[in-house]
């Protein structure tokens, strides 16, 4: 195993693991035993419990840490302290927010390796793509502390030189719950803009992935925010709760599952706190027979198989037109039999286990039933043992492509949320654009043609937030992310997230008597 986190930089968390941070860091031995709250600037034992949770390493199937949930007190002193921390942040400029979001940014970029090596160990995706998540961490953390200087109201002239001006203001204490595929990157997505526009975090990680959410949240506390400002609570559904129902809470954005997102809406349309929702997805990938084959091929992998197939903006309905149906399916089953299975802390691995015991079962589930409705298998759909013996209890599966596809298949409609690639076949753009959108889903869409003017007209056609032309699950944090229909609405990145992380006062200046109608 090639590891470039070496002792200097790591973070506290790690630093206290072992006497050996660089032989805890390795797959089979890392083991978390400190607390995984964090609370008023350090790590701390929750106050009172909702129940214990585990995590494991899904590469060896190994417990790494067990951990108390949250209960309502521990919430409320993690939301006291963030109310705290928000009196002093949002009285600070712009400029002095910016400087502090790049420290943090600078930071997640030095230590990357131990980060990214963490995310590995916890989530199961490779250290390859980690380090690419990383990577849009701190870029994301540099863009809104760029933003944070800028921010600004307007000014308007009224009659007779009165005259308005708007403020552009900090909702309080915003929560953040994230989902286990992108566990550093959600907590980052989420925390930058909201920090950036003055507010203060509770952040609750997915229970699969408690971990890398506590080394975020210490490299905020060195780069100098002031304690309490970002904090986690770890825990499930009830700590999950609390936090939505809670009366100081001013905003929560949710990144997780439709079902999840339709409690989280309800909970917080009692408060009528506004809510950002990233829920999942089932999006089609459209192929015309002018594209770039190549291009196309290493598109529609892209948009099946990072981090296992767990991506809620996979193209898991690859659309093929008919005339390049055989060549395109041989190609993309050639190349998907190449993929590396295995470590996933191993440089060459482009595919490690999924998130957990029951979910590869749910996902192997979906591969059994599209056999029975009629699918066939052309390569992968079974688990896969790794020959090193410390894998042997690891959740890996052979990334599968399906084809004799038909749009009224449950792998065809239903969110599989692993390396399953379903393919269909189209004749006319009419008639792909309306099976495209024949879904409750609208997260992401993507089209490969050489015909820029068909490229433009079928996405304007196309409904999803996120689309693609000649390439799939690129993700910039310059631009908006987020869903249409049933997954979501409100977004992350880009300049518009400033909007869902703060609220415009308007001021109304007389300059002359008040003529009044009395
Ligand atoms: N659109 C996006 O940006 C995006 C990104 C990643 C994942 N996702 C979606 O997330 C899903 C997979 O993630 P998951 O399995 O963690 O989702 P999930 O909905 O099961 O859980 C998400 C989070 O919500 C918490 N939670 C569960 N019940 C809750 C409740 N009643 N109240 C408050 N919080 C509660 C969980 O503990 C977890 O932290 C997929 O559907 C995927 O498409 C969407």
């Amino acid at each position: 195993m090639f590891l470039r986190a070496g002792l200097v930089g790591l973070s506290p968390l790690v630093r206290s693991l072992q006497p050996s941070p660089v032989a805890a860091m390795s797959t089979g031995t890392f083991v978390v035993s400190q607390p995984l709250n964090y609370r008023g600037g350090a790590r701390v034992e929750p106050a009172d419990a909702s129940g214990t949770e585990k995590a494991f390493e899904p590469a060896t199937g190994r417990v790494i840490a067990t951990f108390t949930c949250s209960g309502e007190k521990e919430v409320n002193l993690a939301v006291q302290n963030a109310k705290a921390a928000f009196k002093i942040w949002s009285q600070k400029s712009g400029m002095e927010r910016c400087r502090i979001l790049l420290e943090a940014a600078r930071i997640i970029r030095e230590r990357e390796d131990e980060i990214a090596t963490v995310e590995c160990i916890n989530n199961g995706k490779s250290i390859f793509e980690a380090r690419l998540d990383i990577d849009t961490s701190w870029q994301c953390l540099e863009y809104y502390a760029g933003l944070a200087a800028s921010m600004a109201g307007e000014h308007i002239q009224l009659p007779g030189g009165s005259f308005g001006y708007t403020r552009r203001e900090p909702l309080g204490v915003c929560v953040g719950i994230g989902a286990w595929n992108y566990p550093f990157q959600i907590a980052s997505w989420k925390s930058a803009p909201a920090l950036a526009c003055g507010n203060a975090m509770v952040f609750k990680p997915s229970p699969f992935t408690p971990v890398s959410a506590l080394l975020l949240a210490e490299i905020y506390t060195e780069a100098g925010v002031p304690p309490g400002l970002f904090n986690v609570v770890q825990g499930g559904a009830a700590t999950g709760q609390f936090l939505c129902q809670h009366h100081d809470v001013a905003k929560v954005s949710f990144t997780g599952s439709v079902p999840t997102g339709m409690k989280i809406m309800e909970m917080s349309a009692k408060g009528i706190k506004p809510v950002t929702l990233e829920l999942g997805g089932k999006s089609p990938l459209i192929i015309f027979s002018d594209c770039d084959m190549n291009n196309a091929v290493k598109g529609a992998l892209m948009a099946n198989f990072l981090t296992q197939g767990q991506v809620c903006c996979n193209g898991t309905r690859v659309f093929v037109q008919k005339e390049i149906l055989d060549k395109f399916t041989e190609e993309v089953v050639k190349q998907t039999q190449r993929i590396k299975i295995g470590d996933p802390l191993l440089e060459d691995t482009r595919m490690g286990p999924l998130i957990n015991r029951p979910h590869l079962e749910r996902v192997l589930g979906f591969v059994k039933v599209a056999k029975e409705q009629g699918a066939k298998v052309l390569c992968g759909g079974d688990i896969y043992v790794p020959e090193d013996p410390k894998l042997k209890d690891g959740y890996y599966m052979r990334p599968c492509v399906l084809t004799n596809c038909r749009d009224d298949m449950t792998c065809v409609k239903e969110e599989i949320f692993g390396p399953v690639m379903s393919i269909l076949s189209f004749d006319t753009e009419a008639e792909v654009l309306e099976r495209a959108n024949d879904t409750t889903f609208g997260l992401a869409a993507g089209v490969f043609t050489r015909d820029i003017q068909r490229a433009h007209r079928v996405v304007a056609e196309l409904q999803a937030g996120t689309c693609f032309i000649n390439n799939y699950n690129v993700s910039p944090v310059e631009l908006p992310f987020g869903g249409y229909k049933k997954s979501g609405f409100g977004r992350e990145n880009g300049r518009v997230t400033i909007e869902y992380y703060s609220q415009l006062k308007t001021v109304c200046v007389e300059m002359g008597d008040v003529e009044s109608a009395f």
